[in-house]
């Protein structure tokens, strides 16, 4: 497999339901995934990412339009093929309680052994290879109903490894994780993409570590569709805003990468500080008591507006009415503050 070689492709594509609840989730939607890059899809709730994700892996078909796997059409593929081809991580808590770490992993090796599943010597250096690759060897004997949820979700994906599959779907394989857990499942889906060549495409509502780890973002709106490009084109192009379109208080902060409520401060105060840290921080916390910042100079057709130096978190300078009072901490200058007003 070739870096940059398209594995899956969409044209005018539609996704949704058919049948007596009919509906249609998307129409007209155009995409790649290509060899060794690893693509985050985001939405808000409902825009339709598992509605994709399951169509991608043939789980539902198509409405219209054209879904390719290595240039011919998905459904033209039987079932044993397409899981040599497809892995599908799902986020439901499957019942495999009973099975042990090793046994589940090596189910994934189905789409390669005979009638009988017995594992070759090679099956079986493969799903070793893939617990590895998820650190989850160490637990290769226990049960599966004694591994914590971040551990199961690395099981799972060894599983998915294992089926050797040149492209991996997850439907937000997160969920539910801690911070650290979703650091080191999204590492290890990058660089699965990057070190063997695969497509991996995740759904997911983690937007800060996609935008740090994914490779490509695919954004889900109704309005907009399914925009797609590489993530620091789209942040840059002031795509993000785009995601939660009906949500006009809740903004992307372009500087830090996440979103966060409008500023709407009443009352306004000039911000000094040499360290951006510092200023991020103070802002933070003058924002949440109702402030807007003001830079210096900004302050021309506002006079006698207070004026904060921020020389460290406990050496903080607030000038106001001609008198200057230093205070030690945070909690200390919204103490003084708030009697002022
Ligand atoms: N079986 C179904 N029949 C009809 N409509 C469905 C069905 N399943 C989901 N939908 C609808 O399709 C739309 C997209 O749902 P989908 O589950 O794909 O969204 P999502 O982006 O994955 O949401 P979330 O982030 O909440 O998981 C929703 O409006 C949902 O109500």
């Amino acid at each position: 497999m070739e870096a940059g070689q398209v594995i899956v492709e969409g044209n005018k594509l539609a996704i949704g339901y058919a049948g007596k609840q009919s509906r249609t989730v998307h129409r007209d939607l155009n995409f790649r995934l290509c060899c060794g890059e690893f693509t985050c899809l985001l939405g808000a709730n409902g825009s339709g990412k598992s509605t994709l994700l399951r169509t991608l892996a043939a789980a539902q078909p198509p409405l219209s339009g054209s879904l390719t796997l290595f240039g011919k059409p998905v459904s033209a593929y039987d079932p044993k093929e397409r899981s040599r081809l497809i892995g599908l991580v799902l986020t439901d808590k499957t019942q495999t309680g009973g099975l042990s770490v090793y046994d589940l992993v090596s189910l994934g090796r189905q789409p390669h052994t005979g009638f009988f599943g017995r594992l070759s010597t090679h099956d079986k250096e493969a799903v070793s290879r893939s617990l590895e690759a998820v650190g989850m060897l160490h637990k290769a004997d226990s049960y599966m109903a004694q591994l914590s949820d971040g551990e199961r979700q690395k099981v799972m994906i060894a599983k998915a490894l294992v089926q050797e599959c040149p492209l991996i779907l997850l439907d937000e394989p997160t969920a539910f994780l801690d911070v650290v857990s979703r650091i080191e499942i999204m590492t290890l889906l990058h660089r699965i993409a990057a070190t063997e060549q695969k497509a991996v495409l995740m759904s997911t509502h983690d937007v800060e570590q996609a935008l740090v780890l994914a490779d490509r973002l695919w954004l889900m709106t109704g309005r907009y569709g399914l925009e797609c490009g590489c993530t620091e084109d789209l942040i840059l192009a002031n795509r993000m805003d785009s995601l939660f379109e009906f949500q006009p208080d809740i903004r992307f902060d372009l500087m830090h990468g996440g979103f966060s409520p409008e500023v709407k401060g009443k009352k306004f105060i000039v911000l000094e500080t040499a360290d951006e840290v510092l200023r991020h921080w103070t802002q933070n916390a003058l924002n949440r008591h109702d402030y807007f910042c003001l830079m210096p100079g900004q302050q021309t057709e506002f006079h006698g507006l207070p004026v904060l130096k921020v020389i460290s978190p406990d050496q903080i300078l607030l000038e106001a009415n001609g008198t200057e009072i230093c205070c030690s901490s945070f909690e200390n200058l919204f103490h003084v503050l708030s009697c002022r007003s």
